[in-house]
Parts: C-alpha cells; structure tokens; sequence
C-alpha cells in the first residue's frame, strides 16, 4: 500500500487542502462489480483505481473469452491506452484486481466454495453492471441475465455481513413505453418470479411465440428485461442500502481519463463508423427528436457518487437516479449527424466506400426510397463489380446486416423522452465543491460540439485504429468521389 503515488493530485483525491469524500469513502474498500471487463465497468474500475489508489481490492466476476484466460483478458485490460494513468498512481493495481471465474448464466455463477466464502465475507460494495445489451436476445436469455442473475446477486448480497451499499445499473429506457419517466421503479405487468419460473419450464419455441404478447409496448427483449430486473431489485431490496442508476445512451468518455474513449460498436458507434466510411447514407431518424446521449465518464462519476451516498445516508427507500442529458442540455439528432458530418470533413475515416453524407427522413416512404437508392443499388452494384474481377461478392450482405442494425435503433432516434432528474440533482447538491469537481456529472457544462468532434476522432483511433498520419491520404481518396 505503502508505493502508491499520487501523480495527478489535480484529478484525484486534493485541491486547496481539501479532500475529496467520495475518493477517501472508497480507500481501503473491497469493492465487487459485475460486468467489469464491459464499456462501462472498465471506466468504473480506471476512476477508482485513479481516484482511490488505496482501495483495498476490486472482486471482478468474469468468465474466459475467445480463448483467452481470466489472467489474460485482466492483462488485457490493464495494459490497453485506458488504463497508462492508473499504473502511474497506482503501480500495485495488479495486486489490487482479484479475477473470479464466474458465469453468471449458471446457478451460483459457478462461482467455486472458497471464491464465494471471501466474497461473503469481505465485500463492501456492489456495483452491478453485468448485462446483456443487445437488443434481439431470446427472451430466454435476456431474463438469465438480467433478471435472475440479478435476483441471484441479490441474495448474495444479503448474505454479506460488510455490505454497505448495492449499486444496479438498469437504463433509463426500461420503461420507454412511457414519454414521461419518474425516478421510480414502475411495476410490469406480469411479475418477475412468474417470467422466471416460465423460463424454467417452457421450450424455445412457445417462448419465442408469446415474447411479443409478453413484452407489450416495449420495443424489444433488452428494455423489458431491464424493466423486470428493477423490479426484482426493488421487491427483493430487504434490509439492504440499494439504489439504481440508469443512463440513457451511453457514449465515448467527455474528458476523463482522456477525451473521446469509446471500445465497442454499441449505441451510435456502430452508425458513425458505417456513416463515415460511406455505407450508412440515410437513416430513418427524426431531427428535432433528443439525441438523449451520456458520456461513460459521467455515468462512472454518478455511480460513484450515488455508491458513496447510499452508503453513508442510508436512504429509507430505493432511489433511482437518471443520468440523462436531455433535460438539463439538450441535443438533437439534426445536430448531432451535422456535426458528424462536419467531424468527417476534418478528420475523414481511411478507405471509404462512398463519400459521407446523411439523409434523416422520419417519412416512411422516403426512408424505403433512400434503402434502395442510397444503400441496395450501389451494393449490388459493388458485388457485380467484384464477381466481374474475379472477386466474392460480399457488399450486398453487409447492407443487409447494417439496414437490420438501423431498423432496430430507429425506435430510438425516432421519439423524445422526458426523464426527471430530482435524485441526481438533489446529490449534485449534497457533493463538497471538491466531490462536484472529481466526480463530476453536471452535464449543463458539456459542449455538444467538441464533444463530438471528439468522439468521432476516438472512434477513429481506439475503435478503427488508424493512424492520424493517413488523413492526408484519406482525404484524397474521397476527393475522387
Ligand atoms: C440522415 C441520415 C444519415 C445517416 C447517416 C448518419 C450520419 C451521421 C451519423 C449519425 C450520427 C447520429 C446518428 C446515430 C444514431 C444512433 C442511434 C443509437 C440508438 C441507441 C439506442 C440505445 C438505447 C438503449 C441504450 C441501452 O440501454 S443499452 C446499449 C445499447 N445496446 C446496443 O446498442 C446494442 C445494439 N446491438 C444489437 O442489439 C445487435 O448488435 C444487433 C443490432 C441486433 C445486430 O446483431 P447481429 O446482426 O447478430 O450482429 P452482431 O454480431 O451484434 O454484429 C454484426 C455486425 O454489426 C456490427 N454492429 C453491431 N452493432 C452495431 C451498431 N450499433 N451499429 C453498426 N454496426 C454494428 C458488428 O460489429 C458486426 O460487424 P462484423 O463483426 O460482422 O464486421
Ligand atoms: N451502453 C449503453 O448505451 C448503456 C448501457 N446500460 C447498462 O449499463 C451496463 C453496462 O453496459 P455496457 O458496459 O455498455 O455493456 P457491455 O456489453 O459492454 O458489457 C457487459 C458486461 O456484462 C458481462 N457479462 C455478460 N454476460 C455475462 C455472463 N454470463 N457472465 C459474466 N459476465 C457477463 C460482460 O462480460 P464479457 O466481457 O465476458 O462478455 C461484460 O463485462 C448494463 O447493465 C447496461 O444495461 C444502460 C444504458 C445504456
């Protein structure tokens, strides 16, 4: 503990003499999170580590992937871009994260007697992020994950001595059915346990033929799973310290631990990419409809906030907090593709298909017109090219994907939610100016423009990784379009 080093006193723990409270609650604390090696929860670990470098460990419950070993994928982690400041100020940090194999579709997670026996003993904090989040999952599979592991978790929790706090990340979309949206959990129509229990019982197919009577007015399986998973939080509380924050969409980092920070296609990642490199022309979207976009680092500071304040007040019921932009500084789909767009001019993505440009139509017909006149014909034009030099044809297929990926995002670029914020505003108010300042989330102070300027460019070097030497190269290349 002794080596840990504080290179950054300006983002962490002092200013002017003061402490931050948040960073100090968190120092010697055995923290749990669930879905640690996601978008999210890797920035939930960097700003601990950076802001908390004397927490005593972080339990991360997680399975192998894609051949790779607990061991590996945590070097993985540590050694990726995100992570170089955490390793200055905290250079025991490997010590400091303790993988547990764990799965959490399986009963108990798989988690092994002796891993359990520390987790019950130790934890001080939950923080559930573990999650699927794609929006076609069997029902099947989306209630595993996110409703019974969840429920799971739960009684875990109850069975920690040490627990001062449970953290659930839901999303402020689980109940989307709605226009307006309070910070309390909304009961569903039919109950949880009877969704679990039925899951046990039924075969794929029945399941398959009664999703959509059973998800309703929601748009697909991930909101109406999120929706029975707050419910189960919320019925399932005890005695325990719980709260839930849900962000709306989740974009790149805004400043910290660097601008622009983004690792996975989700939310509009995937379309910037698709738009910039020329195959994403037109989009069924409504312009003046809320772009209702969250920056990771802002989720990452209210969750710690909220971990901190649950612990400490104990407050006498559940609180939910949003964690939304849209009420407090608004910004709309129009602008947001404008600016993209005017992103691309700068810094163009390297080899692009056709030259960027963006069509938002919210009119049905129109948006078929653009399909086949923008997408399907050059596609197939494209793959005729291509058999013709001997090539396989392939343009016409990843058309298909990506019109499919649009037409399961449109629901969300199409309408405009009002979430309340009280809760969060109401902790923004009870943060020290020093907690204000390290564990910022005040979204009034983000500027959409350089915002987006920098999360294209982020897309552009973490997510494509090219070299921002080729912009030269890349310009030219869309001069001959
Ligand atoms: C005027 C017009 C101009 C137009 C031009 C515009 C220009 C200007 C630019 C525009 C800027 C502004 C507009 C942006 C609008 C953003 C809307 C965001 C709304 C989000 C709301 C979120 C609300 C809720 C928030 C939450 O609470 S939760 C978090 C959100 N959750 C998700 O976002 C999961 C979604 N995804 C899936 O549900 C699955 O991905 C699935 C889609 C089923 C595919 O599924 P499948 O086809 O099976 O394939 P995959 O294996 O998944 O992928 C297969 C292949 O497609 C790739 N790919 C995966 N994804 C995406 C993706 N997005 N976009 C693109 N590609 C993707 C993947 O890399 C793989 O490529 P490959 O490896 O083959 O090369
Ligand atoms: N991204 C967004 O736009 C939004 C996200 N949210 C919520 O935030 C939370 C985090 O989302 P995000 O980080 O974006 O999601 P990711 O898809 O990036 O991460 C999901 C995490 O869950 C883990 N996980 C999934 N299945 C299992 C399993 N069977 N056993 C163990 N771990 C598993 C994944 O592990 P592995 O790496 O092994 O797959 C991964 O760590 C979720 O609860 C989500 O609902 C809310 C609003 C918006």
């Amino acid at each position: 503990m002794g080596r840990e080093r504080n290179l950054f006193p300006e983002l962490s723990e002092r200013k002017g003499g003061t402490m931050s409270t948040i960073a100090a609650f968190y120092s010697g604390k055995s923290i749990l999170i669930t879905g640690a090696t996601g978008f999210m929860g890797k920035v939930l670990m960097e700003k601990l580590f950076r802001t908390s470098p004397d927490l005593k460990v972080i339990y991360i419950l997680m399975r192998p992937k894609a051949g790779q070993t607990l061991q590996q994928r945590v070097f993985q982690i540590l050694n990726s871009k995100l992570f170089e400041k955490v390793k200055e100020v905290c250079p025991t940090v490997h010590d400091k994260i303790r993988a547990i194999y764990a799965d959490l579709n399986q009963n108990d997670f798989a988690i092994s007697r002796e891993d359990m026996q520390e987790l019950l003993s130790c934890t001080n904090i939950i923080f559930h992020c573990a999650a699927t989040v794609r929006f076609d999952d069997p029902l099947r599979h989306a209630v595993q994950l996110n409703v019974t592991a969840t429920q799971q978790l739960l009684l875990m929790a109850s069975q920690m001595p040490k627990l001062e706090a449970f953290i659930h990340i839901s999303t402020a979309f689980s109940n989307c059915n709605l226009t307006h949206i309070d910070e309390v959990v909304y009961p569903c129509p039919v109950e949880p346990k009877k969704i679990i229990d039925s899951m046990e019982w039924l075969d794929d197919s029945i399941i398959d033929e009664i999703t959509p009577k059973l998800i309703g007015d929601q748009p697909n399986t991930y909101t109406y799973t999120k929706a029975l998973g707050e419910m189960v939080v919320q019925q399932e509380s005890g005695n325990l310290n719980i709260a839930i924050v849900r962000p709306s969409i989740v974009g790149a980092t805004w400043q910290e631990p660097f601008p622009g920070w983004v690792d996975n296609l989700n939310g509009p990642s995937g379309l910037i990419i698709a738009a910039g490199k020329g195959f994403l022309r037109a989009i069924k979207a409504t312009p003046m409809a809320v772009a209702d976009l969250i920056p990771v680092d802002t989720v990452v500071n209210l969750t710690l906030a909220v971990g901190w304040y649950t612990a400490v007040h104990r407050p006498k019921s559940t609180l939910v907090y949003h964690c939304t932009s849209g009420n407090l500084n608004p910004c709309n789909w129009g602008k947001m593709g404008f600016q993209v767009l005017a992103t691309f001019e700068k810094i163009p993505f390297e080899r692009a298909f056709r030259r960027p440009n963006a069509d938002f139509t919210s009119n049905n017909f129109m948006n078929q017109y653009w399909n086949a006149v923008s997408h399907r014909a050059p596609a197939i034009i494209y793959d005729f090219y291509l058999r013709l030099t001997g090539r396989k044809p392939r343009m016409t297929k990843l058309m298909n994907r990506l019109l499919r990926t649009t037409s399961m995002l449109e629901y969300f670029i199409n309408r405009s939610w009002e979430w309340s914020t009280y809760n969060t505003e109401m902790l923004m108010s009870e943060l020290s100016p020093e907690d204000q300042r390290v564990f910022n989330f005040d979204v009034r102070q983000l500027n959409w423009l350089e915002y987006i300027e920098n999360y294209v460019l982020g897309i552009k070097k973490y997510l494509l990784k090219e070299d921002m030497a080729g912009i030269p190269e890349a310009k030219q290349h869309l001069k001959r379009f």
